[in-house]
């Protein structure tokens, strides 16, 4: 595995600026996920390293290497699609032996043989080598799709949307097996997606991307702690971080030029209190938590609340701020 950087890297399509100015470096063995929303860039970003777009500006190194004008097939990257793209008419066994059987590489059946089963093993399809591969499920589909880029070692995976297609409970069992699989390789990953539980259970560093540049980029805690600005702040937490004018609620210590107040449930206390300067609107019933929808006036917020707070809709409470985010006039995060 080895080291990427990409540095001022930028691509427009036409009138279209898709990534601008981006530097960054993957390390070797490091997992770094692109988040941002539809339109972003991740996917040019990807591209771009991969060789299937060319650069107007910057430069990227693969391990050292400059990849200026070099061809896709000699630039040592596996790419996973977002669909499966799996030949057909092969069965599993061969679609994962497919990438080893290039002449170049010259690798003894025996060698080839040996590397399908244990990536098999690894992405647990072991038991359906011999199956079409259109007679599989889409997980399983996407498995082998995943196990065919993790037979080759190359310098870097790019995986763009990999689980993006299958359903919430695939999804998490797949998120968990591939950070296990990398774990296990020290692979080398930039893997793109706009799902934020994604990026915070597998990324080593979360890169935040957003009309084409990279905001911020860190380790999940710090870009869900320490965002630099509204961008940011909004881009993860479930439910979304409550924007709150200046002076709304009590209990800040707010810095001069704070216009927006940034306050996640953590950053909310709750007690109840007639008259209070709160009322619940609304409680959806999640099972293990409760969402609660606060008005304050004219405003409001939703909060994650134990589900055996005795709280009814209707009820008065006295809602505090505890350090919540402060931001200026321009989104930019003030401490
Ligand atoms: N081949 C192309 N021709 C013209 N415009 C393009 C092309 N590829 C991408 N773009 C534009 O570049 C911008 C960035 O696209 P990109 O696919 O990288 O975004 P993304 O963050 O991956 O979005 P998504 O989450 O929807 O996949 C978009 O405005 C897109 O329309």
């Amino acid at each position: 595995m080895a080291e990427v950087t990409l540095a001022g890297i930028s691509k427009t399509f036409g009138q279209t600026g898709a990534v601008d100015n981006v530097s960054l470096t993957i390390r070797d063995g490091e997992f770094v996920v692109l988040l941002g929303p539809t339109g972003a860039g991740k996917t040019t970003t990807l591209r771009l390293i991969a060789g299937l777009e060319a650069p107007d500006a910057g430069r990227i190194t693969i391990a050292g290497r400059d990849v200026a004008g070099a061809a896709p097939a000699t630039r040592d990257v596996a790419f996973v699609f977002q669909q499966y793209s799996l030949y057909p008419h092969l069965t599993v066994y061969e679609n994962l032996a497919f990438p080893l059987r290039s002449p170049a590489r010259r690798l003894h059946d025996a060698e080839i043989d040996a590397r399908v089963r244990e990536v098999a093993k690894m992405v647990r399809i072991d038991h359906k080598l011999q199956n079409r591969s259109t007679r599989l499920s889409g997980g399983e589909m996407q498995r082998v799709a995943i196990g065919r880029a993790l037979v080759r070692k190359p310098a870097i995976y790019l995986m763009d949307e990999p689980l993006s297609s299958l359903d919430a409970k695939l999804r998490a069992e797949l998120r968990l097996e591939l950070k296990r699989i990398q774990n296990e390789l020290g692979a080398t990953l930039l893997y793109v997606t706009h799902d934020q539980v994604e990026a915070m259970t597998m990324a080593d560093r979360i890169g935040i991307l957003a009309e084409g540049k990279l905001v911020q980029i860190g380790s999940p805690r710090e870009i869900y702690s320490n965002p630099a600005n509204l961008h940011v702040a909004a881009r993860l937490g479930q439910p979304h971080i409550n924007l709150l004018p200046q002076g709304l609620l009590p209990g800040c210590n707010a810095p001069a030029g704070t216009k927006t107040i940034g306050a996640r449930t953590e950053h909310l206390e709750i007690s109840a209190s007639t008259p209070g300067n709160a009322e619940i609107d609304w409680i959806e019933h999640l099972g293990d938590q409760n969402h609660l929808h606060i008005k304050v006036g004219e405003h409001k917020l939703v909060t994650l609340a134990d589900p055996y707070l005795a709280i009814q809709r209707g009820d008065r409470i006295d809602l505090k701020l505890r350090n919540p985010l402060y931001f200026d006039a321009g989104g930019q995060r003030l401490t």
